[in-house]
């Protein structure tokens, strides 16, 4: 409450004197002169909210004067909203039920003239369906005549209906004049006078029936009416944009419909397509618009002379999304490769999901990674669903503009796979800011710096590789192992073909040093190793990971990013470098240079061989899930005590030097009975498992029956299913005489 002198103010002038009132003991406030009296008067809570909105009004008239600007002060009063919104809704209402009018006589017309036979009939010709054509024109003279048929027939029918009426009239009249003549010959019954009395009364109830029907109808009508064509209105027609309150708008305008589709596709300036829909062709929703995660997903089949491939330029795809009301990274229009090039596969954001952050990172406080079972969680799409991505045998490619998370992202990779501790990591970080720091105690090599001298490291690394990857293939064929490296055999310590991965950060660096390291020639050693390691490493294990902010041909030659088979952008400065990275799915939609620089950071479009990108698609919009640097480490302490956990050091090396031993699934089943004349087969598992986890943890009741049979040894029944140490005895006996091989085609089928 404020108190005022006593004198009428200019409504948008504040008198000096106001002052507000204060309790006993508050702090003063304003220029109170001690022991000075006061004249006021006290004001109402309405006339105080007009005053303090003078103030305000005053303070902002204030501070326009000291910048120079005109301020008009408007006054919003609730009555004016109410009466804006009411104004809003008749007129709403109004313009509903014109629109039902409207659509009633375009209805009505389109029934008198076969206007649906007439529009498939335009739409068959214009679409050169010569079939469709003949089969619509057919309808509509089948239509026409009919209808001059009944025409002909209508006087006819007339005439029959009134004769009907005049019958069942002269009948009715007939029955009474008959029935009051019978009761005038009846002993007691009515007489004249009082039949024909009830006759009237009868007539006078039916007429009064009949009145209020009429009355009904009469009054009923119009409502009826209204509501009908209010119904009809709001089917038929899209109301105003001006009609609608914002929130309405707002609304509106997230809404994916078809009819928004259609229209917003008309006006992407392709030619064809617009001239097609602008005669009013109708597109063929091969998938109508539906709900999918975080926004909407259609396929379109374009019309002749249009295909997918032109809406997938950036220029064409951000004008869709503008027609959509949409960002240009939020709308991605794709070409579906197993379709014919005229289907496009729309996927349209909703508002604001590609703003939310990824979830955290599944593996982030919890659990180990198994590179030969697991698929190592990578991120999520923007429609929630999870990516996940197996990580043996395939080398990646990693490229983005600076600072948009492209060291996070395949930090990331490292981290899950250092929480395999059969998995030896190699890293060499040339920006050398301490991203990969953690990764010191993990990596059996490690380079940090971005010298000529830490790239020629770098190369030492990967050349280390390429010799590894030699060793290996020797090591493979003087064991006979044809094929894959078997996940038994890759796992055991010792067996020399555990996984290696070689991260390179910043690759730019390798690539762009001085000759030898560098160069984008074959002579380049650098250039050599990666290529070598491309072309033959993933068979044996062996994995290349790079990572660069510029992929052009000067610091990334063409034959190293070809080798990549899982290609990753986060945003790229333009097409062109989206094109070095993602190769063909640029063709077919992918376009990182429209992810927002900053606020997509941690966004990849993944392409390649990523099992998660759905069927027919090119690439995936992937939100990488994000551990921070401070949580990394946290991440590679629980590697560390994993590796413990499992016996490991970090470098494996001298586990190279021992000749790998091949397993003795036999040997170790004779252990696991543990001199028992026979054991339960489960009990036989949980012991293979508990003896050896690294080679059994994968077993199961079915795979140990397999390896039985191989060896021939029967599992017998007494009360449970057990084997008996006999038979294994036996079995290891006539293995080791060259009687039994183990080989599945030799195994008599009766012996199963
Ligand atoms: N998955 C993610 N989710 C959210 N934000 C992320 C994600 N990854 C990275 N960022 C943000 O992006 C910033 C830059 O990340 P990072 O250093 O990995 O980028 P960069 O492309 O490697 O940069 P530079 O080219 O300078 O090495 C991080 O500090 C972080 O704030």
């Amino acid at each position: 409450m404020t108190t005022t002198a006593n004198t009428t103010p200019d409504p948008d002038e504040v008198p000096d004197n106001v002052l507000p009132l204060r309790r006993t003991g508050d702090p003063p406030v304003g220029p109170v002169v001690p022991d000075e009296a006061i004249e006021g008067e006290l004001l109402t809570a309405e006339q105080s909210a007009e005053l303090d909105r003078r103030l305000a009004a005053r303070r902002m008239r204030q501070a326009a004067d000291s910048v120079g600007q005109v301020v008009r002060v408007v006054r919003a009063s609730p009555a004016t909203g109410r009466v804006a919104r009411g104004v809003r809704i008749g007129a709403r209402a109004g313009w509903t039920v014109a629109q039902g009018h409207v659509s009633w006589a375009r209805r009505a017309t389109q029934a008198a003239t076969y206007g649906h036979v007439r529009e498939q009939i335009r739409l068959a010709r214009l679409a050169g369906d010569p079939l469709a054509l003949a089969e619509w024109t057919e309808r509509l003279d089948m239509l026409k005549n009919g209808r001059a048929q009944r025409l002909r027939e209508l006087p006819g029918t007339l005439w029959a209906g009134l004769r009907a009426v005049f019958v069942a009239v002269t009948v009715l009249a007939g029955v009474a004049l008959l029935a009051g003549v019978a009761m005038q010959f009846t002993p007691g019954g009515w007489d004249w006078a009082t039949w024909w009395g009830l006759i009237g009364d009868v007539l006078g109830v039916a007429g009064l029936v009949v009145t209020i029907a009429v009355q009904v109808v009469l009054w009923g009508t119009g409502p009826a009416l209204l509501v009908a064509a209010w119904r009809e209105g709001r089917r038929a027609a899209v109301v105003p944009r001006w009609l609608v309150s914002e929130q309405e708008r707002a609304e509106m305008d997230s809404e994916i419909t078809p009819d928004l589709i259609t229209r917003a596709l008309a006006h992407v300036k392709v030619t064809a397509l617009t001239k097609y829909l602008k005669e009013g062709g109708q597109l063929e929703y091969l998938v109508q618009p539906r709900e999918q995660g975080g926004g909407t997903y259609t396929q379109i089949r374009l019309p002749l002379g249009v295909v997918a491939a032109d809406l997938l330029p950036t220029g064409k795809a951000e004008l869709l999304a503008g027609n959509l009301g949409r960002h240009k990274h939020e709308v991605w229009p794709q070409r579906d490769p197993a379709a014919d090039a005229r289907v496009l596969d729309l996927w349209i954001a909703d508002k604001g999901t590609m703003d939310k952050p990824a979830p955290p990172w599944p593996l982030l406080d919890d659990g180990e990674f198994d590179v030969f079972r697991d698929r190592l969680p990578f991120g999520v799409t923007m429609r929630q669903e999870q990516i996940s991505v197996g990580m043996l045998q395939k080398h990646w490619l990693i490229g983005a503009t600076s600072k948009q998370g492209k060291s996070t992202v395949m930090r990331l990779l490292a981290l899950g796979l250092a929480l395999d501790p059969t998995v030896e990591l190699l890293v060499a970080d040339l920006k050398g800011d301490g991203d990969w720091k953690m990764f010191v105690r993990r990596a059996s090599q490690y380079v940090e710096g971005s010298t000529d001298e830490h790239a020629g490291r770098a190369c030492d690394m990967l050349e280390w590789a390429v010799g590894e990857m030699e060793r290996r293939y020797q090591a493979k064929s003087d064991q006979g192992i044809v094929g894959p490296i078997p996940r038994e055999l890759s796992r055991r310590k010792g067996s020399g073909f555990h996984p290696v991965y070689v991260f390179v950060d910043e690759c730019q660096v390798l690539y762009g040093a001085p000759h030898p390291v560098g160069g984008t020639k074959d002579d380049s050693r650098a250039v050599r190793a990666a290529k070598r390691l491309h072309d033959q490493a993933r068979a044996v294990n062996i994995h290349l990971a790079q990572a660069t902010q510029r992929p052009d041909d000067r610091t990334l030659p063409v034959r190293v990013r070809e080798g990549a088979h899982v290609r990753c952008a986060l945003n790229v400065p333009n097409e062109g470098t989206a094109r070095m990275i993602l190769a063909d799915a640029v063709d077919r939609g992918a376009r990182p240079q429209d992810l927002r620089p900053g606020a997509d950071a941690g966004t990849v479009v993944a392409t390649g061989e990523v099992e998660d990108i759905p069927a027919g698609q090119a690439f995936v919009i992937t939100r990488t899930n994000y551990v921070s640097t401070q949580d990394a480490y946290r991440v590679i302490d629980r590697a560390m005590a994993i590796l413990a956990r499992h016996g490991r050091t970090v470098d494996p090396a001298g586990d190279t030097t021992e000749p790998a031993a091949p397993v003795d699934h036999l040997a170790d089943i004779e252990r696991a009975m543990r001199d028992e004349p026979y054991t339960r087969t489960t009990l036989v598992l949980a012991r293979l498992i508990e003896d050896n986890p690294e080679i059994y943890e994968d077993w199961n009741a079915e795979r140990l029956a397999e390896e039985l049979r191989r060896w021939e040894i029967p599992i017998r029944k007494i009360s449970n299913k057990v084997v008996h140490s006999d038979d294994v005895a036996n079995a290891i006996t006539r293995r080791d005489n060259g009687e039994l091989t183990g080989d599945p085609a030799d195994t008599d089928e009766d012996d199963r």
